[in-house]
């Protein structure tokens, strides 16, 4: 795999960068909840948990659009820029409602940054959304950087989204992505970055199909599997 260019290495063990929506945080009743006011107020029928699941991890703007499309909206670029501007508002009104972090998540994180690992998030969420969401929740004081669509102008699974955020959180070599999602496993491959995934998250298809350098079920498998991961890159180098 190539090695990523992201600098000199700052004293840090290395890097480890999480997807935030279904790899540290439960966020779809909050996601699915604001789909659903928006839904009402356009008298069109709710979409609820199961269908949100799979529209989530491509950003606000395309979870509006497939929503709507799943509706039998025609998108027209006006009136859509208007409901996702609409949703954004109903959005922001219930950021960490509902939402909470995963098991094991918080222990984890504190485990990481305790051993040198610098961390940080790589999201399609909006960084001031993504910035609230992991405040609330009590999980911000563990990342150096996070880094949404709207921070570098990019996002996944553009790899300058996953290797800007690696920059600029300035934790150096080696480099691990965590995430959920195919966009994850996409965006990691393109940068030469290896990736764990989660299991529990919002994949639309099986994440075994996807060659990650890892699948686990939990966060309490995530310190083995990087440690296997990091094995593996040492003899393969
Ligand atoms: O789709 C979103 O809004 C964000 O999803 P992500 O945190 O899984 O990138
Ligand atoms: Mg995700």
């Amino acid at each position: 795999m190539a090695a990523m260019d992201i600098g000199t290495t700052t004293g840090a063990r290395g890097t480890i960068i999480f997807d935030l929506d279904g790899t540290l945080v439960d966020s779809v009743p909050d996601l699915a909840g604001a789909l659903d006011s928006l839904m009402a107020e356009k008298g069109l029928e709710a979409i609820g948990i199961p269908a949100a699941r799979k529209l989530i991890g491509h950003g606000i703007p395309n979870l509006v659009r497939s929503a709507l499309t799943l509706r039998g909206v025609v998108w027209r670029d006006e009136q859509g820029a208007a409901d996702v501007k609409r949703f954004t508002e109903i959005y922001a009104t219930r950021l960490s409602r509902e939402t909470r972090p995963y098991p094991d998540v918080e222990r984890v994180l504190a485990m990481l940054a305790a051993e040198g690992w610098r961390l940080a998030v790589c999201t399609n969420k909006m960084e001031r959304f993504a910035r609230a969401i992991v405040d609330d929740l009590g999980l911000g004081r563990y990342f150096a950087v996070v880094a949404g669509p709207d921070t570098f102008g990019v996002g996944k699974p553009d790899p300058r989204h996953l290797t800007e955020t690696a920059r600029a959180t300035g934790g150096g070599a080696p480099v691990v992505f965590v995430g959920d999602s195919e966009v994850d496993i996409a965006t990691a491959k393109a940068a030469g970055v290896p990736v764990i995934a989660l299991s529990y998250g919002y994949s639309k298809v099986p994440l075994t199909s996807l060659e990650p350098d890892a699948l686990i079920d939990g966060f309490d498998e995530l310190p083995a599997a990087l440690d296997a991961i990091l094995v593996a890159s040492w003899k393969a180098a």
